[in-house]
């Protein structure tokens, strides 16, 4: 008979969150945490995982708070020989480490577009390629998961030329790297969350004509919660989805389907 919930477990896997000090981030840090993972977070304040660092030694778990700037590739080395001297291994890589500048497209700078780009893209892929090549593909075994965003599915009002760009640079990324790294049974994919409160977006959500314009437009009536972003993560990352890849999952209360 089939065992299904050992097929939801993480019990014995270890995974890294990039971002993982962050609000999404930590949000699926404390879910694999909780489901039996080993976790490693980075980000640039490890202080900030102190909550999920007390919630692992209660449960027994292994748990890493590393500061990485994961457009360096020598802090990203660093990280992994950490990570490979406490955690061994990594079975899940979680890409949360993200950023926006809001600016109009004709007066976003060269500057903005190279920060937002640069983290959400070229960041993403410093660490996929590192984390892939080190762990993943000699053990034939991997789940990447990337956090996207509506906003690379459907365009919003104005300032956020360069996050589009970027977000749908990630779904593509996901695709064409499920496509490479199938043949190692590594699956890719994307979430694609509309807003979840979090430090980088409350001072939009805080504002009530904004809050319902947004929720207007959202068939189920509500903005995101963390754990609906990390529930998504944890079937994607689980075995139960080892035939899944190159897929991008909108958890957006129904956002992307109304016109
Ligand atoms: N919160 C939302 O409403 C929402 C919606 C859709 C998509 N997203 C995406 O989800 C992801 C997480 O968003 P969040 O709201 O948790 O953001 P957040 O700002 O709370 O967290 C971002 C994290 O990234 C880390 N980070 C920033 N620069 C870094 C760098 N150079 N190297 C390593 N880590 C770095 C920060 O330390 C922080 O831990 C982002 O990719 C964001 O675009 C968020
Ligand atoms: O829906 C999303 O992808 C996120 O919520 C972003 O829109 C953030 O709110 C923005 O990055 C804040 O500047």
């Amino acid at each position: 008979m089939e065992n299904y919930r050992d097929l939801f477990s993480l019990e014995g896997k270890t995974a890294l969150v990039t971002g993982g000090t962050g609000g999404l981030g930590s949000a699926i840090a404390l879910a694999f945490l909780q489901q039996g993972a080993n976790v490693a977070v980075c980000g640039g304040h490890p202080e900030k995982a102190a909550g999920l660092a007390d919630y692992a030694a209660q449960a027994g778990r292994k748990f890493l708070s590393i500061r990485c700037d994961i457009q360096k590739q020598s802090d990203i080395d660093n990280m992994l020989n950490e990570i490979e001297e406490q955690l061994d291994t990594l079975d899940i890589l979680v890409n949360s480490a993200g950023m926006n500048r809001l600016l109009p497209a004709e007066d976003y700078t060269e500057d903005a577009f190279d920060q937002v780009m640069g983290l959400n893209v070229k960041g993403l892929h410093l660490v996929t390629k590192a984390v892939g090549k080190r762990f993943m593909i000699p053990r034939n075994y991997g789940r990447i998961l990337n956090l996207s965003s509506v906003k690379s599915l459907i365009g919003t009002t104005e300032n956020y030329i360069a996050y589009c760009a970027s977000k749908g640079a990630v779904n593509m990324y996901t695709k064409q790297l499920a496509c490479e790294w199938g043949k190692y049974r590594i699956t890719c994919n994307a979430i694609a969350p509309t807003f979840v409160r979090t430090p980088i977006n409350s001072f939009q959500l805080d504002d009530p004509a904004f809050y319902k314009k947004l929720t207007d437009r959202i068939p189920l009536g509500r903005i995101g919660q963390e754990r609906d972003i990390a529930a998504a993560a944890l079937y994607l990352c689980s075995d139960a989805a080892e035939f899944v890849s190159g897929q991008v999952l909108a958890v957006d209360g129904g956002l992307t389907s109304m016109q």
